[in-house]
């Protein structure tokens, strides 16, 4: 039976899967085997030694200490696109939002009640205040040509924008996504000079924090809108308030609120809410759970952000599963360990990452404590494990 710790509310869609044969999910256990999250952060958590796999059940990993999982053998996983279509939406919506001033109008349209057959006139007066301009015809850049980016290009195209995308690490497979009409740069550069839109579309890291920064914000039009729904620090807050007090940004639109942001009349901040659709929270958990069972149940990994991705078909009764460091030598002496106490290799595979590698071996032998024993010892193992 395997236990797994629940972090987040997660769609039944995906703990569905979690059978109770095999399965127990709870946000109470001590002693556990995955944990399956959203967006808790779990940078302070004290993991326990059960603790096989984590999946995410969404695409940024910035929540989870990834080295930390790295060198206890612990594999992260995320659910890469589940949430993709949910974003494109809102950050579409937040194309519109930026451009006229929706929030504004709606509000005081509420103030007009009680004025009755006066509304009508009241509106047409109104109305002024709150006009705002087309995205028609204007350019958006986009930062970052992931998941989300690739849609938002797209759908912004269909909706008569010029895109220019940015991204340095552009996949083929992401390449050929993007419609023909999406201009491709290299040179960050060039999408801040020439865009009335920027959006952001890149994971937080250490490379990216601050990615919309002063400098940045100083090369942009006049009146840029700035659209963030990826994570709070990739646009730098005092240079975005600066911009908006100054007038040179005429709207910032973004998913994450902060006391200094909401008082700015020009920032709209929405609640993180990208990934909240019904269809999106079925698609992350169904994934992430499904991560879970094949890694519990098979060894098999897929959709990692820290351990090689490994597929091996099964073809004996014990599965022997070592995650370990990249170095000459380690697959040679995991067999002779196996080897020398007359074990026979039915089947295995192996991948490294990196520093790290991952080893499945297949055996119908009987693995006796001794034998595991001299595995785990095998220098450079970091976790070891039998599926049975
Ligand atoms: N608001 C929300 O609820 C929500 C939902 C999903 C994702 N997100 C955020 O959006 C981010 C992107 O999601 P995704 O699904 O598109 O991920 P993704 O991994 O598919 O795409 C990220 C892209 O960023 C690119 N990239 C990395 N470093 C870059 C850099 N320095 N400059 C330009 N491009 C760079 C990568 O090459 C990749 O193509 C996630 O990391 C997450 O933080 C937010
Ligand atoms: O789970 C959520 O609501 C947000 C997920 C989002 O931030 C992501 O990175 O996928």
């Amino acid at each position: 039976m395997y236990q797994v710790k629940l972090f987040n509310k997660i769609s039944k869609a995906g703990t569905g899967l979690l059978t109770p044969e095999k399965y127990t999910c709870a946000d109470d256990f001590e002693d556990y085997d995955a944990i399956l999250v959203r967006s808790a952060k779990l940078h302070d958590l004290d993991f326990p030694k059960s603790l096989k796999c984590i999946a995410r059940a969404g695409a940024g990993v910035n929540n989870i200490p990834l080295d930390k999982c790295t060198e206890n053998g612990i594999v992260v996983f995320n659910t890469p696109g589940a949430n993709a279509n949910a974003v494109k939406e809102l950050v579409i919506c937040a194309l519109l939002l930026s451009s006229r001033d929706i929030v504004g109008g709606a509000n005081w349209a509420k103030t007009l009640a009680g004025n009755g057959d006066a509304i009508g006139t009241m509106a047409e007066k109104g109305k002024s205040n709150f006009a705002g301009c087309e995205i028609a015809g204007k350019t958006l850049g986009v930062i970052g040509l992931g998941a989300i980016g690739i849609k938002v290009a797209n759908a912004a195209l269909a909706l008569g924008m010029e895109v220019i995308g940015y991204d340095p690490y552009l996949s083929v497979d992401a390449a050929l996504k993007l419609q023909r009409g999406v201009r491709y740069t290299t040179e960050i550069n060039d999408l801040f000079t020439e865009s009335d839109y920027v959006t952001v579309h890149v994971p937080l890291m250490d490379a990216t924090r601050g990615i919309v920064g002063a400098d940045a914000v100083a090369m942009m039009k006049d009146g840029v809108r700035i659209l963030n729904f990826a994570r709070d620090g990739l646009c730098d807050q005092k240079a975005i308030i600066d911009g908006l007090e100054s007038g040179k940004i005429a709207a910032y639109c973004c998913d994450f609120a902060s006391e200094e942001m909401l008082a700015q009349p020009h920032a709209l901040c929405l609640p993180h809410l990208g990934a909240s659709t019904a269809e999106s929270e079925d698609n992350c958990a169904v994934m992430a759970a499904q991560e879970i069972m094949d890694y519990l149940e098979n060894g098999t990994i897929r959709n990692s952000v820290n351990f090689p991705n490994l597929k091996v078909p099964r073809e004996a009764k014990t599965r022997i599963c070592i995650m370990h460091r990249n170095m000459p030598n380690l697959i040679a002496e995991l067999s002779s360990t196996l080897a020398q106490h007359g074990i026979n290799i039915e089947n295995m595979g192996s991948r490294p990452r990196g520093e790290i590698a991952y080893t499945i071996m297949d055996t119908n032998s009987e693995l006796t404590e001794e034998i595991k024993a001299a595995l785990k010892a095998v220098n450079g193992v970091i976790k070891f494990r039998i599926i049975l």
